[in-house]
């Protein structure tokens, strides 16, 4: 039996444990649950003989007082742990690391049966003896420190939180190997924080309290004694909750500090102007409808009536709008980005030039700022237009044409009087 009696441990003036009691039988796995600082690793350290802080009281194996022994020989005694952190050489390969645990001269003396029982309990380490450490899982690297630990061919195993760091999966299958352990006739002191699943494998448990136990029994009554539940449990089963994952560091929040879930959440207050979805209605709906046109100039030139124009200022051109300018907001625009107007008094200028004449310059478009006197005859781009557009377009140019030849066939006929 490993027997804990009356057992102190203080770090210069704090005192981490003040009088701890307690024992582990042969093929019994006892869980210490406490909250974080209570001095559950002060407890295995005191009893492993590696806690740095002043020890006082007695630890027994078998009879044996181990308190104030060297580490190696408490492990030759037959008490090894596993450290919290595991305390494996991450650099070493698993047979190595195996190895180095059978460093005891009783160790030693039996590493081949020790391996043989090892690698029947956690198989994987066989399949992987040539990997090195540092490149295993979490939960592959726990393995490796049990069994590094087993390898001491102990009677006692004290594990420190082994199942800090791995996910649920791999804490069941971890609690599930020490159970294998424990039915291999070995002793095992546990300190763990997972309350739930300790519980669910131990036999027993102590709970610590700021360096004291306060409570002892057995495991299956822990796991429903509402105290127990309310601390370690998450208070959960009591609520008539499905259990979730339990530790003593998580107390229930009262309830004036449990936010409420969203759907019981207020509505935030509604900012003043129109809501985000109003505001995408309506851009919804313009973007639907063509855009607004500029109201309609008069047909003939007027100064006061000036066609809206691009923002940017344009150089002067030589040659007709390219069709990929942007469109003029005339009522009668055509495709292109000419106005009708504009081709009116290309299609002038352009007879003027063909066929000479001295009938005044049209007047400017009101579309353009184009000085007339320097206008050039533009390269209508007719390609550009296309169907009915380019055929009206003909059709003006001709009966400009006409006109202009009828204009210039004109002569006063000295034989008709005015009457004026
Ligand atoms: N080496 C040390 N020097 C000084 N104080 C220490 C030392 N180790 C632990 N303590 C203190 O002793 C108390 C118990 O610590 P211990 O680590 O044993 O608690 P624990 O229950 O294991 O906590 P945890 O679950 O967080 O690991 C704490 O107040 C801690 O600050």
């Amino acid at each position: 039996m490993l027997e804990v009696k009356d057992l102190k441990a203080a770090y210069g003036q704090h005192p981490a444990l003040t009088g701890v009691s307690l024992r582990v039988d042969p093929g019994e796995i006892v869980v210490i649950l406490g909250a974080n600082g209570a001095g559950k690793s002060t407890l295995l350290k005191a009893v492993s003989g590696i806690c740095e802080g002043k020890v006082e009281g007695t630890v027994r194996l078998a009879g044996t007082d181990l308190l104030g022994m060297p580490p190696n020989r408490i492990v030759e005694e037959g008490l090894a742990l596993v450290p919290e952190g595991r305390g494996v050489f991450p650099d070493l390969t698993v047979a190595e690391n195996l190895s180095l645990g059978a460093y005891t001269p009783r160790a030693r003396e039996e590493e081949a049966g020790s391996l043989d029982r090892v690698l029947r309990l956690f198989p994987k380490l066989g399949e992987r003896r040539g990997q090195v450490v540092r490149t295993m899982s979490g939960g592959e690297q726990q393995m490796v420190a049990i069994g590094r630990a087993m390898m001491s061919n102990p009677v006692y195993l004290t594990l420190d939180e082994p199942s800090l760091g791995l996910s649920p999966l791999l804490c069941k299958e971890l609690f599930q190997s020490l159970v294998t352990v424990k039915d291999a006739g070995i002793g095992v002191l546990l300190v763990e924080q997972n309350a739930r699943q300790s519980l669910a494998i131990a036999d027993r448990a102590y709970l610590l309290e700021n360096g004291q136990i306060v409570h002892e029994g057995k495991a299956a009554e822990l796991r429903n004694d509402p105290a127990v539940q309310a601390a370690y449990l998450g208070g959960a089963q009591s609520a008539g909750l499905p259990p979730t994952a339990a530790s003593p560091a998580r107390q229930p929040a009262p309830a004036a500090a449990q936010a409420p879930s969203p759907a019981e959440r207020p509505a935030p207050p509604r900012p003043s102007g129109p809501s985000p979805d109003e505001i995408a209605v309506s851009a919804l709906a313009s973007l639907a409808s063509p855009p607004p046109r500029a109201p309609a100039p008069p047909t003939a030139p007027a100064a006061s009536a000036p066609a809206p124009r691009p923002q940017k200022a344009e150089p002067p051109r030589k040659s007709a709008p390219p069709p990929s300018n942007p469109p003029r907001s005339l009522p009668d625009g055509l495709p292109g980005g000419l106005s009708l107007s504009d081709l009116v008094a290309e299609a002038s200028a352009a007879s003027r030039a063909r066929y000479g004449g001295a009938s005044p310059p049209p007047p400017p478009s009101p579309a353009t700022t184009r000085p007339v006197a320097s206008y050039t005859v533009p390269a209508l781009d007719t390609a550009a237009l296309t169907g009915a557009s380019h055929d009206r377009l003909n059709a003006i140019l001709t009966e400009i044409e006409t006109a202009a030849a009828q204009a210039r066939a004109w002569r006063p006929d000295p034989a008709r009087k005015t009457g004026r």
